[in-house]
């Protein structure tokens, strides 16, 4: 396994990284984008907001302008300077007292600033004392008469003190409407002194102005607008008029409800604060400061109102707000997290199929490997010989096994010698006639050879070959090598044990048998002359009754040893059972063959067994053995006749009183 130490192992961990990874980049990617485009957003509102407050303030500005000129005007109108003298001559109101022609003309033009503007709940002439003379409103439920005192209203109060052209401005509040579905109503009042040709202050004009008509004609109060509007005075009480959709009502306290706003405006005369959700414009106008835009001379309003702080607050852009306002892009969004997260788990899925795969293939090339070195082991250490030859006999592989049993090295051999080259001449025809056998139609053949190896020595295999063919024909040859020699061995010793005696080691009845037709044949072709001898020690039965079986046994050792001794090296000495032994001298004749007998006779006759002390006192058995002999027969294929014939003069020899050879003519 190779070390990898950012390699999570368990499936898991590799699925969680698999999420979390994708997720991460994406969100790494898209962060940037979205940010610069909340940014984008967050400056385009401000620029909103700041636009919007300042169309909003010049609106505002121009609409109460407009009113400060209409009172201005009206105050300078020559009916109230008519009307207002007669009037105040007058000590009760008295309607009458006024020229019908003037009184119809001002109740015109009221009428006029009324239905034409729109705006005003109520128009009033007041005369110094403070009492109201002339009055026309929106509601009609004054009926004309009476006369309503104005002398400790702060309108009439403030315009008293003023001179002529200059203003007095109330701030914002309640009064009734005189409507029944909205009682209560926003009220701005506008008082300004009228005064005669000569300067004689005759009254007070006073216009009460319908705040909420004003304020509806600003931007904010639209449907369409992106921000909303937000009107306090000095104090922090909300002047903008009560409507149905704002959460503010009129009165209401910003320093209370809304403290960051508050804070943000009353600190500064102008500027844009960020606060939690939304992004506030704000400016201050302080109505006694800020008149020059008017006809006004002077404007005096109540000092704890001013100045008023207007503001636009528009909806702080944000990345969730500026995601849900498109929901095909969240839904793109939403996608391309799905995407990547499925393709981070699938990569993770396959990948971990893989490294299955790998690892078993790993473990399978292992395995593979372990195998083939385990049947190359198998090969070349196998108790028996592999090679391979080419259609020339051309040694192409071999194992270790053959090449030790030949004693050469791989390279010595391999595609450098022919493998009949390692046959030993005799037998190279059974391999060559096999090898043919392999290369002919039935692609098998086997024999029995001998291998010369480099240390002379010759060993005997089995090989067993077999062709390895394809569709285009012979590629090659294979053979299994037997070492046949144990096999040789033990069969060689089998075949001496199945000709030898074991008591005596001398050959038995079969040996003589195999024995005697090579002789006989060496003596037809040689025409030498071949003679048989049977012995048959004395009274044995007599030595095992008397010193028992073992005792037997040492003296017919001891006969086979002292008869060895005793005969020539060619001549082939067995026992043909029990005490009956046969000797077939090639080359001897009949004197020869007596003389053999005569000097085995006497041997044995002088040559005690050694038995033991156990067995004899002397530790020595004496005994006596009888022999017939004949010459085998030129003609005679086998040699039954010629033991017939010895078999008979051995049975003369016994009859004869024994220890003595007997000569049995053919
Ligand atoms: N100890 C021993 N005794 C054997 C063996 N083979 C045969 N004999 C014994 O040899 C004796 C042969 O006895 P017989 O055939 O009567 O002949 P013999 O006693 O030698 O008498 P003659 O041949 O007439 O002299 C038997 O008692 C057999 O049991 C052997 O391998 N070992």
């Amino acid at each position: 396994m190779r070390f990898c130490p950012l390699v999570i192992k368990p499936l898991w961990a590799r699925l969680t990284a698999a999420i979390l990874l994708p997720v991460a980049l994406v969100t790494l990617t898209l962060t940037p984008i979205f940010t610069s485009h909340v940014k984008e957003r967050v400056d385009s509102s401000r620029q909103s907001a700041e636009s919007l407050l300042a169309s909003e303030y010049q609106l505002l500005l121009r609409s109460m302008n407009e009113s400060f000129n209409q009172v201005l005007a009206t105050a300078e109108n020559p009916l109230l300077r008519r009307i207002l003298p007669r009037q105040a001559s007058a000590q009760t109101p008295t309607w009458g007292l006024a020229a019908q022609s003037d009184w119809e003309q001002l109740e015109a033009l009221f009428d006029t600033l009324l239905t034409h503007f729109g705006r005003y709940t109520r128009l009033a002439v007041i005369d110094t004392l403070g009492r109201e003379w002339v009055s026309t409103s929106t509601a009609p439920l004054l009926t004309r008469p009476p006369v309503t005192d104005h002398w400790t209203s702060p309108a009439f109060q403030g315009a008293m003190s003023l001179q002529p052209r200059d203003l007095y401005v109330s701030p914002p509040h309640l009064c009734v409407s005189g409507e029944e579905e909205s009682p209560v109503a926003t009220a701005i009042d506008i008082a300004t002194p009228i005064v005669d040709d000569q300067g004689e202050r005759l009254g007070v004009l006073l216009f009460t102005l319908d705040w909420s008509r004003l304020t509806a004609t600003l931007p904010h109060a639209r449907e369409d607008s992106p921000g909303e509007a937000l009107l306090v005075d000095a104090r922090g009480q909300w002047l903008l008029p009560s409507s149905d959709g704002s959460r503010e009502r009129f009165g209401h306290s910003l320093t209370e409800r809304w403290p960051a706003a508050w804070a943000a405006m009353s600190i500064r005369n102008q500027g844009i604060a960020t606060l939690d959700d939304h992004l506030l414009a704000y400016r201050s106008h302080d109505l006694r400061t800020q008149h020059y835009r008017s006809q006004a001379g002077m404007i005096l309003s109540d000092p704890d109102t001013q100045p008023w702080h207007l503001g636009i607050l528009m909806t702080r852009p944000s990345l969730w707000r500026l995601l849900m306002e498109n929901p095909v892009q969240l839904l793109a969004i939403a996608l391309v997290y799905l995407l990547s997260v499925a393709f981070g788990v699938y990569w993770v899925l396959s990948n971990h199929r893989l490294r299955e795969l790998r690892q078993r293939a790993l473990t399978f090339s292992r395995e593979a490997r372990q195998y083939a070195g385990e049947v190359q082991d198998l090969y070349h250490y196998a108790p028996c010989g592999y090679h391979s030859l080419d259609s020339d006999g051309r040694v192409i592989k071999i194992n270790r096994t053959e090449l030790d049993w030949l004693g050469y090295r791989a390279d010595e051999v391999i595609e450098k010698r022919h493998y009949r080259d390692f046959v030993t001449p005799e037998t190279r025809a059974a391999f060559d006639a096999a090898f043919q056998k392999v290369l002919g139609e039935g692609q098998e053949g086997s024999a029995e050879c001998e291998l010369l190896c480099r240390d002379g020595t010759r060993l005997p295999v089995a090989i067993q070959g077999k062709a390895h063919v394809t569709e285009d024909g012979f590629q090659y040859s294979r053979a299994t090598v037997f070492d046949l020699s144990e096999r040789k061995a033990l069969e060689a010793r089998l075949e001496k044990q199945a000709l030898t005696d074991p008591l005596t080691g001398l050959g038995n009845r079969r040996a003589l048998k195999d024995q005697a037709a090579i002789e006989i044949a060496r003596s037809e072709r040689s025409r030498a002359p071949l003679s048989l001898i049977a012995i048959d020690l004395d009274h044995f039965k007599c030595i095992n009754d008397t010193y028992g079986h073992d005792v037997g046994d040492l003296v017919l050792q001891a006969f086979a040893k002292l008869a060895r001794q005793v005969l020539r090296d060619g001549d082939v000495l067995c026992r043909m059972g029990g005490e009956e032994f046969a000797v077939l001298l090639p080359d001897t004749n009949r004197e020869q063959a007596l003389q053999v007998a005569e000097r085995l006779r006497e041997a044995i006759a002088t040559t005690p067994a050694k038995v033991g002390r156990d067995a004899t006192e002397e530790g020595t058995l004496a005994y006596t053995a009888s022999f017939g002999a004949t010459l085998v027969c030129a003609g005679e294929a086998t040699l039954k006749p010629a033991i017939k014939r010895a078999d008979s003069g051995l049975y003369a020899a016994k009859e004869a009183g024994r220890n003595r050879v007997q000569w049995e003519e053919a």
